[in-house]
């Protein structure tokens, strides 16, 4: 601070955007001012200010790799011209996942979600259940509501993937469907208004129709780093790069560039079979309590998977996420999986 100038008070606002040693944050923050506009406050103009990373951020980093990440809810200060985040502020949740194949940390993708859409196209290309199933477990584990999209509903002309595929989520409690088409312009209204003041995550394969959708509601918002995606398929960069795209009817939107395998972090085996509610009428009725569903005798999961009660992706995409926990991580049948995710400051 030069002589003569008074400290500001701080700012509080949301990262939107990280690079190496600058962050891009929005103040005032955007989703706190679209709610109190609902309570009759006039919306104030957003600002998108760059500010420095203090180094004792990266001090305690708590296993995770990244100290701050975008979605954050930043206090900074500014001294003279410069300005700098001082504080992350508490989480409410985050989504996160295995940093890379050599990186065992944790990478924080987003923070403070308030939901996740996991798009997914009916036809061309077909339903991923893997995929899905991966990021709907991924989502449980996390705190984040999701919601399924079957996209390109104008090709599944008499709804025969449409039915199948509901039946396959039905036993998921709490799990919403939304049937959109980009073509006939089903479900985008309903869509529009799930986002308007949110923070979503837009997730899905390749091709499943996230930009077309996304330019059905606002003409002209790319989400795509043109750049970014290509340096990841030649495998230079190790970084995924995600933006919140603020949209003109209030709220954010995040792109989730280069993520193929979504591996949740800090799994155990006793927590992969929280993570798939719709089995949990038949574990009940599993010979052991702590029955993992892998190769136990007298497996109600087993057995109905094999009697077609369970559907079979589902059980598969199970036994596949189950398969990559390391089984001699501490297996404790009485953990809480419920438990809060750690929030911690990064
Ligand atoms: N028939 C039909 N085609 C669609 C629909 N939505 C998108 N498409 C087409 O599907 C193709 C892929 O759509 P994109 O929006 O680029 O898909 P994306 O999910 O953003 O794909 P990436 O950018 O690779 O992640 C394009 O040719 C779109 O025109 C739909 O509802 N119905
Ligand atoms: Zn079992």
């Amino acid at each position: 601070m030069t002589e003569g100038q008074e400290k500001q008070p701080p700012l509080l606002g949301r990262v939107v955007r990280v690079d190496a040693k600058v962050v891009h944050v929005d103040v005032p923050d955007p989703i706190a001012s679209f709610a109190a506009a609902a309570d009759g406050a006039d919306l104030p103009e957003v600002e998108t200010l760059l500010a420095a990373l203090r180094g004792s951020l990266f001090e305690e980093l708590d296993g995770k790799k990244n100290p701050i990440s975008v979605g954050d809810l930043v206090r900074i200060e500014r001294d003279g011209d410069q300005l700098s985040v001082e504080e992350v502020l508490p989480r409410r949740n985050y989504l996160g996942r295995v940093a890379s194949s050599h990186d065992p940390r944790e990478q924080v993708l987003v923070a403070n979600v308030d939901q996740l859409f996991m798009v997914g196209s009916l036809k061309n290309p077909g339903f991923s259940s893997n995929r899905t199933d991966r990021i709907l477990a991924a989502c449980r584990w996390h705190e984040i509501p999701a919601v399924l999209v079957f996209n390109k509903a104008d090709l599944d002309k008499k709804n025969v993937l449409m039915d199948k595929y509901r039946g396959t989520y039905a036993g998921i409690p709490d799990l919403e469907i939304l049937v959109t088409s980009t073509v006939d312009g089903r479900g985008i209204e309903e869509l529009k208004a799930r986002l308007r003041g949110k923070v979503s995550v837009l997730y899905g394969p390749s091709g499943a129709g996230k930009s077309s959708l996304l330019n059905a509601i606002q003409p002209g918002l790319k989400i795509k780093e043109g750049k970014i995606s290509a340096y990841w398929k030649q495998g230079k960069h190790t970084t995924t790069y995600s933006r919140l795209h603020r949209m003109d009817l209030g709220g954010y939107v995040v792109d989730t560039p280069g993520i193929r395998v979504f591996r949740p972090h800090g799994l155990t085996r006793s927590h992969v079979r929280d993570l798939f509610p719709d089995f949990a009428k038949f574990q009940a009725l599993c010979a052991y309590a702590n029955c993992t569903h892998d190769h136990e005798p007298g497996c109600a999961v087993a057995d109905a998977s094999e009697a077609g009660l369970v559907p079979d992706t589902r059980y598969a995409s199970y036994l596949s996420l189950l398969d990559e926990v390391d089984p001699d991580a501490a297996y404790d049948p009485n953990e809480q999986p419920d438990e809060e995710p750690d929030l911690g400051l990064v």
